[in-house]
């Protein structure tokens, strides 16, 4: 028996709301081995501005190639990046791993919801013209595809939708562009472009949400679905779970993983995890195991 597995290349958040361990519970919740390739270390000072400590890139390459030889990897995920340098080395191993594993998602991580930078500007130019190309599904939301592209952020469906259209020019199959905060909008609405066309997803704004971690658990849970369907393909059951054609399945994907998003979010609520009201809440990553 072979578990699906997901490779997560990403930095390491020690209060295990964001980045690689958000990544790996949303991986175990899904039902997905998760193997992880750590780029930088986030350190929170009181409730001061959060330090970003990259690790040397040879360190990331290191870690990637290890896990490569000697896993069976179904999909990369890929998260925040901190410098060109390691930027340039994942790139670097992505081309030379290409057929050790199927799908990319690519989540442009800029800027933490703190507020503290993921990455340097060198590091967004090199991630637009390095990684975006290489990408199965880029997962950006409203500032860093105007970080990506060099235009002003969004404020509209339609202008998300041509920042969605002209990130998928540079070479992903899908685009999901989250637009929580669209101003223009009552509701939280995702604009996803996919080989089908253009589905936007629409769920009731939450006024006042204090939550960190959606982002990194929303391209996770997208990640864990693509590797999902590929163990079903291997098992020969994909017909068994409904397979419409490729097209509808990304865009099946992105609903169920948004949907993931937003019971994980909901089912936090109430949980009493936070020292202080001033910290954001974690997502409740164990819905999926909780049988009680
Ligand atoms: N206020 C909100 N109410 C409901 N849904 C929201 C809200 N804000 C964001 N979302 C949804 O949550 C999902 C993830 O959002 P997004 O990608 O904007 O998170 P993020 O800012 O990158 O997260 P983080 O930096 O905390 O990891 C998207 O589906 C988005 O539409
Ligand atoms: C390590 C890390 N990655 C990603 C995010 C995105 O919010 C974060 N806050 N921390």
């Amino acid at each position: 028996m072979r578990p699906p597995l997901v490779l997560t290349v990403a930095g390491s958040d020690a209060a295990g709301a964001a980045g690689v361990q958000a990544d790996l519970k949303t991986f175990t919740a899904l039902g997905v081995y998760g193997a992880s390739a750590i780029t930088l270390v986030t350190s929170v000072a009181g409730h001061g501005p959060r330090g970003t400590h990259p690790l040397p890139p040879d360190v990331v390459r290191t870690q990637i190639d290890e896990v490569v030889r000697d896993l069976h990897v179904d999909v990369l995920k890929i998260g925040a990046l901190g410098t060109a340098a390691i930027v340039q080395t994942v790139a670097d191993a992505v081309r030379t791993h290409r057929d050790r594993f199927g799908p990319i998602v690519l989540d442009p991580v800029m800027i933490a919801s703190d507020g503290a930078p993921l990455i340097s500007a060198e590091g967004a130019d090199a991630l637009r013209s390095e990684l975006v190309p290489l990408a199965t599904v880029l997962t950006p939301n409203l500032a860093e595809a105007a970080q990506l592209l060099g235009r002003p952020q969004a404020t509209t469906i339609e202008e998300m939708r041509e920042q969605a259209l002209a990130l998928q020019a540079l070479g992903p199959q899908a685009v999901v562009m989250s637009g929580g905060l669209l101003p223009a909008e009552d509701d939280a609405v995702d604009v996803v472009v996919h080989p089908g066309g253009t589905d936007l997803l629409r769920a009731e704004r939450e006024a006042g949400r204090h939550v960190a971690g959606a982002g990194a658990t929303y391209s996770a849970a997208i990640a864990a679905q693509l590797a999902r369907i590929a163990d079903f393909d291997r098992a020969g059951e994909l017909e068994e779970i409904g397979e419409e054609g490729e097209d509808d399945d990304l865009a099946t994907i992105i609903a169920t993983a948004r949907e993931f998003v937003a019971s994980a979010t909901a089912h936090a609520a109430d949980w009493e995890i936070t020292r202080s009201a001033q910290v954001r809440r974690p997502l409740n990553h164990l819905i999926t195991l909780d049988k009680s």
